[in-house]
């Protein structure tokens, strides 16, 4: 927020946040610098820093250890009259970083200095994938792994500065091993610099484990009993209880946005998860309109890979009633069921998938777009058959019901006519909203395989070139 005053500085300009490393005359800066997107949490609500003129707050970081060094720098200082004080900028940090943070920039250099060379990230590989002709690493460890807390320690200042409304991890929690954290990293070829380290740290998330509670439905299969008592007599290793696995803060650092790698760390920890033998459901903690994104779309990947799931369909012979109830069987309930306990998804974000996916495959004479409805007929000129029109019919009305189950509360305030309104306004916007998400998905796709090469067919881009050429030639000749 501008400020006429002098002495004030927008708390998010002053703050630079960049990734350091060791050069023979000092440290480097590795990529761009960073400002952050929030800081109301640290600063106060009005994001305002009082008492300094060209006032600059220089975060780095060690790109690989991420060990942090602050540097607080200004022409003049507000002297400090009655009530009237400079923000105490280090004495506030101090509340959010580890000590190590406010060592002098001599011992910081020194310290990352001799770093040792064979460094690696905490906890242990789990997953080396490519991206825009880069290898990026995944490490996973326990928060109970004294290096892995290390390393959050040292980064999570990232979350109330880049998550909205985020709050970093009370790391003295007596229930800390519940968290696992998922590092990525670049890791650069090798080093042609034998004096530095491969790994620059690009992001990372945590997923929180819930033990899952089931209702006691007697009589407790022997085995279940068995753990109930050993539970009681405490001799029993809860992390095999069945769990609920949420996301909780997931990061990517600025100068790594916008390349796909959000959606393959997600897609990593789904993953991981869907392996993870104790794991019930995965769910995501208050996610973003970015994230939700994100996740839309990496899961609707996902779960087209699935044959249980490519065979889902809209019931055609389901009769569309008069009057009474939406049918509960256009999509066949049990087939519906399995599928979603299988890809551990909970029932909102299951659901939100599968309409997306029976969208697009709506013939196109009736399949919702992102043009207005006018522009719309204008684009779609093959008309509808009836069969065509029943499918889509059907469709509306499973998320219709859907839509109507999810906000039973507010729609009852409604009168009727109302509450008909509404609600088909609402089914209108997310009819919307998935054409966004599939055009999304679609545009994604090709990013991906113009960066491996790839036409969004899954062939090389040569081959297909070469394709091109060859039917070209054909043409010039049938031409002839
Ligand atoms: C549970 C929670 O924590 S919710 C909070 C989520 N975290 C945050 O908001 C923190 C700050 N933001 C971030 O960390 C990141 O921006 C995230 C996690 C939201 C998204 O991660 P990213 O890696 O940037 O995702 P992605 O690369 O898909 O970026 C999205 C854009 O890049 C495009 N993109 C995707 N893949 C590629 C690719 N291979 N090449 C080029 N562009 C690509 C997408 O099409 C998309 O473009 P659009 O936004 O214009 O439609």
């Amino acid at each position: 927020m501008a400020s006429d005053n002098p002495w004030s500085t927008p708390s998010n300009d002053a703050l630079l946040l960049s990734l350091v490393a060791p050069s023979p005359t000092g440290v480097k800066t590795i990529g761009h610098s960073f400002h952050p997107k929030f800081s109301y949490s640290i600063f106060g609500e009005d994001e305002i820093i009082f008492g300094y003129q060209e006032l600059e707050i220089n975060l780095r970081f060690n790109a690989s250890d991420m060990r942090p060094n602050l540097s607080v720098t200004y022409s003049k200082k507000f002297p400090a009259v009655g009530e009237a004080e400079p923000t105490d900028i280090h004495g506030i940090l101090r509340e959010l970083m580890p000590d190590v943070a406010f060592q002098s920039k001599g011992d910081y250099e020194t310290a990352i200095k001799t770093l040792r060379k064979d460094w690696t990230p905490p906890g242990e590989l789990a997953a080396t994938f490519l991206a825009q002709g880069n290898t990026f690493e995944v490490w996973k460890g326990n928060l109970a792994d004294t290096a892995v807390k290390q390393l959050v320690k040292r980064i999570q200042i990232l979350v109330p500065l880049f998550i909205e409304a985020g709050t970093p991890i009370n790391l003295d929690d007596p229930e800390v091993n519940q968290w696992t954290v998922f590092f990525l990293y670049q890791k650069s070829a090798a080093a042609g610099d034998a004096s530095s380290n491969p790994y620059t740290f690009a992001g990372y998330a945590t997923a929180y484990r819930f033990f899952f509670l089931r209702l006691p439905t007697p009589p407790l299969s022997p085995s279940e009993s068995d753990v109930e008592k050993a539970v009681l007599s405490q001799d029993f290793d809860l992390s095999r209880l069945p769990c609920r696995t949420r996301i909780a803060q997931f990061i990517i650092l600025p100068p790594f946005q916008q390349k796909g790698l959000g959606p393959k760390l997600y897609s990593h920890i789904f993953k991981e998860y869907i392996n993870h033998p104790q794991t019930v459901e995965i769910t995501v903690e208050d996610p973003n309109e970015a994230f939700d994104d994100l996740r839309d779309i990496a899961d609707l990947q996902y779960l087209r890979q699935l044959p249980d799931f490519q065979q889902l369909r809209i019931n055609t012979d389901v009769v569309i009633p008069k009057t009474g109830p939406a049918p509960d069987n256009i999509v066949k309930k049990a087939a519906y069921d399995a599928v979603r306990a299988k890809a551990k998804m909970a029932p909102r974000q299951f659901a939100r998938v599968l309409e997306m996916h029976l969208m697009s495959q709506l013939a196109d004479s009736v399949r919702p777009g992102i043009n207005f409805p006018e522009e719309e007929k204008k684009v779609t000129s093959a008309k509808a058959t009836r069969e065509q029109e029943h499918e889509y019919r059907l469709w509306r009305l499973m998320l219709k019901k859907r839509l109507y189950q999810h906000n039973r509360d507010a729609l009852g305030e409604l009168e009727i006519p109302d509450r008909i309104a509404k609600l088909d306004e609402t089914v209108s916007s997310v009819e919307f909203d998935y054409a966004r998400l599939l055009a999304k998905a679609e545009d994604q796709q090709e990013k991906e395989a113009a960066a491996n090469g790839l036409a969004a067919n899954g062939k090389r881009k040569a081959e297909e070139d070469a394709e091109e050429a060859s039917a070209s030639k054909k043409a010039r000749v049938e031409d002839a």
